[in-house]
């Protein structure tokens, strides 16, 4: 499996969703699809900074295009190894409101409850959703 991602995977980019083109200085064509895991609630100090960055990242995607989005909600920190990371404490509704915002009809979400050890995050549970742009 890892053999068949590395052979797929082209190039990869910097990206900071903060900016209006995440990929500055580059400038790619607008993409099929976009894949967000894990990142947006990590990357956002408040809502408004989340719904900005969702802003930010619909300007990489094509019209018809989709969005992949894998959210997790209702956490405020996340360890790796030692180090503690805060994140965005969001809830179902407002990840959909910003997805909509954004530009996406959303077309398909699941909601999944977490159930790992409280000392490595606190989330209760993800969203994963499928986005089309209009
Ligand atoms: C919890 S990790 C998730 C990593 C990976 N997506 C995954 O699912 O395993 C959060 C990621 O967000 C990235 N990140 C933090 N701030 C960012 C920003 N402003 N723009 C883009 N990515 C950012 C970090 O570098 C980190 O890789």
């Amino acid at each position: 499996k890892e053999e068949k991602v590395r052979r797929t995977v082209k190039r990869v980019l910097k990206c900071d969703v903060t900016q209006p083109n995440p990929l500055a200085p580059l400038s790619l064509p607008p993409a099929d699809c976009l894949l967000s895991a894990l990142c947006l609630e990590g990357a956002c100090k408040d809502l408004p900074a989340y719904r900005a960055a969702l802003k930010n990242i619909s300007s990489l995607v094509k019209p018809g295009g989709r969005l992949v989005l894998l959210a997790i909600l209702e956490e405020t920190f996340y360890m790796v190894g030692q180090r503690q990371f805060s994140c965005l404490y969001l809830d179902r509704e407002s990840v959909e409101e910003s997805v909509k915002e954004a530009g996406f009809d959303i077309e398909w979400l699941e909601m999944s409850q977490l159930c790992f050890p409280g000392t490595l995050y606190d989330a209760k549970e993800a969203c994963v959703l499928v986005a089309r742009k209009h």
